[in-house]
């Protein structure tokens, strides 16, 4: 499936807002979907295209994706692709697949995707970073089977924050409900608030514990805090050995040991934070998985990088999730959209898919550092269902904003509650219905105006490689749309700036002398420290 070479042209693309079809699109936008008496409308749409649903349904990996209900035509589909084309989408691809330094800013390749490829071996390796992940990959997951079989470890704490912690959390929490872990119990600790590590550490035992201190740069201020803190209880409640009981997760194993940590699991500085839970930082999945489960997860994955790049534009699921992003922010100005799954083992799959979204393309200049034009990023929010339902659906349904809805469901469920899972399936399909159909009402608060969007992506259970084929596919997704947008999907600046306050901020906490800050921050550490 690798593309050998990066292809030429990868670096001079047209942004969307500059390619021929953009200006065709906007213009449809406002002819066929402006809201006037003949606008677009899905109940319509349905009665006039016996084949919708075929049609706009899509199947990849593990994944079967209806955007049947979703505010788009023929046209704004074709047109779509044809944009996708001309903004040479395939090309930018191509070249993440070939080792191309794609992530232009720190001047890197992106590599996330080859640690999963369950296909690399050493031998069949020509490139020796190549040759790294495979030994990497191996040394992880005889590490995982060496806890796994250890019955001294009952409990590993995974410290790490965002994306050190948000995907590994989830697929742990997810495979945990479906019955797929065993071994040790596996807790994850992130937050810089003192309280969910000191809730945690009086259920420990420092002798049968094992801490995994994930840090891409073994600098993350709460990471730290979190790391050093755990270090003192452990010393302080008779924990003997730090190199046994503490191991790093990080591509920078210099700072893991100034830190004291000796046995480091590295990796390359391509697998980005959010893009990293295939790696070493993936390590508390292995362990609560097993080997085999890992290896699933990676299955899963792989195979939605070979869909992804194997398929044609026009039926490939990334690129198409991608371009109907892209119509709804742009054409239809839609300035969110809600993420539901109801898989309570994916109930943290939103916050996943907010680092994931938001940090990769909540930006506002292209790789050439010129302005975007048009709207990026739009805010991803949501829940789990079937709880999201008594909460944020009032306005779904009937509030002033439309907000495209998107409903991820297992066919199988992992528990023996049949009459649970079928319940929970006919809400999830009648929320999207009642989205779209409406209701003409006797009172105005009783009318659903309808018309609103949703799409349903089903997988068949929460397997291992189930679930590794979704997140493969939200990966590619946002890599798509920041390429369409021009922009650099790779890199994070804007977490930065806050974290330099921080430092001043806490100084002031700390001395008492705010003279440096704003007024408003002064008084608040005043305050603060008067407390
Ligand atoms: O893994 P680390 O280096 O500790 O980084 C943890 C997280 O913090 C950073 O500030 C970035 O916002 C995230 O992209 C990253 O995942």
């Amino acid at each position: 499936m690798k593309a050998p070479m990066a292809p030429a042209g990868w670096q001079t693309r047209p942004r969307a807002d500059e390619a021929p079809s953009w200006p065709a699109l906007a213009t449809h936008a406002v002819r066929a979907f402006g809201g006037g008496a003949d606008s677009f409308d899905l109940r319509r749409a349905f009665a006039d295209q016996g084949d919708r649903a075929a049609k706009f349904s899509f199947e990849a990996p593990q994944l079967w994706a209806d955007l049947s209900k979703n505010l788009i035509d023929d046209t704004a589909q074709r047109l779509l692709t044809q944009l996708a084309e001309e903004c040479g989408l395939a090309a930018h691809r191509d070249a993440l697949f070939a080792g191309a330094p794609i992530n232009v800013s720190e001047d890197r390749a992106v590599s996330h995707v080859e640690w999963r490829n369950p296909a690399l071996a050493l031998e069949q390796s020509a490139q020796p970073a190549i040759q790294s992940i495979a030994q990497w990959r191996a040394t992880m997951l005889m590490l995982a089977d060496a806890v796994r079989a250890d019955a001294a470890v009952t409990d590993v704490v995974n410290i790490g924050i965002g994306g050190s912690d948000l995907g590994p959390r989830m697929v742990v929490q997810a495979l945990h409900a479906a019955g797929a872990t065993s071994g040790p119990r596996v807790h994850f600790v992130a937050n810089m608030d003192g309280h969910e590590l000191a809730a945690l550490l009086p259920r420990l035992q420092p002798a049968h514990t094992l801490f995994l201190v994930a840090s891409k740069s073994f600098g993350t201020a709460e990471t730290m805090r979190n790391a050093l803190s755990a270090r003192d209880w452990f010393l302080a409640n008779g924990g003997q050995d730090v190199a046994r009981h503490f191991v790093a997760l990080s591509a920078n194993a210099a700072a893991a040991r100034d830190f004291g940590i000796e046995h480091c699991l590295t990796f390359d500085e391509g697998v980005g934070g959010r893009y990293s839970l295939w790696s070493p930082v993936g390590l508390s999945i292995a362990i609560a998985a097993g080997r085999q489960g890992f290896e699933e997860l990676l299955a899963g994955a792989h195979a939605m990088d070979q869909h992804f790049v194997q398929t044609p534009l026009a039926r490939n699921l990334p690129v198409q999730l991608a371009l109907l992003d892209l119509w709804y922010r742009n054409h239809l100005h839609f300035a969110s959209r809600c993420v539901v799954p109801y898989v309570h083992g994916l109930r943290a799959l939103p916050a996943y898919l907010q680092q994931l979204e938001m940090e990769s393309n909540g930006k506002r200049v292209d790789l050439q550092g010129r302005a975007l034009r048009v709207a990026s990023a739009a805010s991803t929010w949501g829940q789990v269902g079937s709880n999201g339902q008594h909460a944020f659906f009032q306005a779904l349904h009937q509030g002033s904003d439309v907000v495209p809805v998107e409903f991820v469901l297992t066919a199988q469920a992992a528990h023996d509650l049949p009459e649970h899972h079928r319940k929970l399936l006919a809400n999830a399909l009648a929320q999207a219905r009642a989205l779209m159909m409406g209701q003409e009402g006797d009172a105005p608060e009783r009318h659903f105006p309808g018309n609103r969007p949703s799409t349903v992506l089903l997988l068949p259970d929460q397997s291992p490689r189930s679930i590794g084929a979704l997140l493969a596919l939200y990966e590619h997704r946002t890599f798509a749309l920041g390429s369409l947008w021009g922009l650099n999907s790779f890199d994070q600046w804007g977490v930065e700036l806050g974290k330099r306050h921080a430092g001043e901020i806490e100084a002031a906490l700390a001395d008492g002398n705010p003279e440096a800050l704003d007024a408003s921050t002064a008084a608040l550490v005043g305050r603060l420290r008067g407390a």
